[in-house]
């Protein structure tokens, strides 16, 4: 039976630590960090996400603000937009809520961001710093699995780590961050063409699972008390379900998170974290 990692309960805590940073940060005299979120479209599960960050702003003491774009809006609208708050001195963070519509080239607005407000750390500045070891920021997601471990006493170092799945917002830095000193894991970046992927997760000590596929980890994958986090949400017929098949797993694994309640309301977490951070403030 594993230990269930409560990933709603820990952002509570973290959410009610950056509260207290904040107001210690605005009674020293600082300015009240400000989150503008950029929402463009109609996509309901983005408009669920930029809600309940904007809820989590707001409960924190931090000031919010959304921007709501037409799907049809020209790129050449949406870089103007984001030239304007990298100018707004009263703007320290800024998320442009993915995915875009096709007519906009993601990486182009990414970049377009002032790297100093870049609070989801996808700038190529803030990823080069990151892997250098000097982070500005870290990626909300891997920052939040991270949090995780720590705060619950999960050992990393010479363990080995198998992270599922190599996109550039979460599996990649998730595999780099764990690698680094202070974490000192092993780790394997596996994907789609990895070959035996169950005899692979098999040897993990920790296993993060981050591709997109419900259910895909199945329970005789895992090694008998490892640390199961599964990144991902999936929407199905049967409801919201991760990466990794939870009652399986469960009977196996020393650790796991649930989904819902498990990465997903740390990945919020840690976006306060950031825009704290890029007013001037300790971030916990
Ligand atoms: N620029 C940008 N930055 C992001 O960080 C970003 C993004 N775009 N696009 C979409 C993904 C997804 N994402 C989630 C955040 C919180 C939950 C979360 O809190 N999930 C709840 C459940 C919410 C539900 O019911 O769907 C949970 O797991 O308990 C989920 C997903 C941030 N993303």
């Amino acid at each position: 039976m594993a230990k269930i990692l409560d990933g709603k309960q820990l952002s509570l805590t973290i959410r009610g630590e950056i509260a207290d940073a904040v107001a210690r940060l605005v009674s020293a005299g600082g300015k009240q960090p400000c989150l503008a979120a950029v929402l463009v479209g109609e996509n309901p599960a983005s408009q669920v996400y930029v809600r309940n960050k904007q809820k989590a702003c707001e409960q924190a003491g931090i000031a919010s603000r959304l921007a709501r774009l037409p799907a049809d809006i020209s790129q050449a609208r949406l870089l103007e937009l984001i030239t304007k708050l990298n100018a707004d001195p009263a703007v320290h963070g800024i998320l442009v809520q993915l995915p875009l519509p096709d007519q906009i080239a993601a990486d182009t607005v990414l970049r377009a961001i002032d790297p100093a407000k870049d609070v989801d750390a996808f700038h190529p500045e803030n990823v080069g710093l990151m892997v250098q070891g000097q982070p500005r920021f870290l990626p909300c997601t891997p920052h939040g699995v991270l949090q995780m471990l720590r705060r619950n006493a999960i050992e990393t170092a010479g363990k080995h780590a198998v992270v599922i799945g190599r996109s550039d917002i979460v599996g990649k830095p998730m595999a780099l961050l764990l690698a680094q000193r202070g974490w000192d894991a092993t780790v394997t970046l596996a994907h789609s063409r990895t070959p035996d992927l169950p005899a692979v997760c098999r040897s993990a000590d920790l296993l993060i699972a981050a591709v997109g596929k419900p259910e895909m980890v199945r329970g005789d994958w895992i090694k008998p008390g490892a640390a199961v986090i599964d990144v991902g949400i999936n929407r199905t017929d049967s409801g919201l379900v991760g990466d990794v098949d939870y009652a399986a797993a469960e009977a196996v694994a020393g650790w796991i998170t649930p989904v819902p309640g498990g990465v997903g309301p740390m990945t919020i977490a840690m976006l306060l974290a950031n825009t704290l951070k890029a007013a001037g403030g300790e971030s916990p």
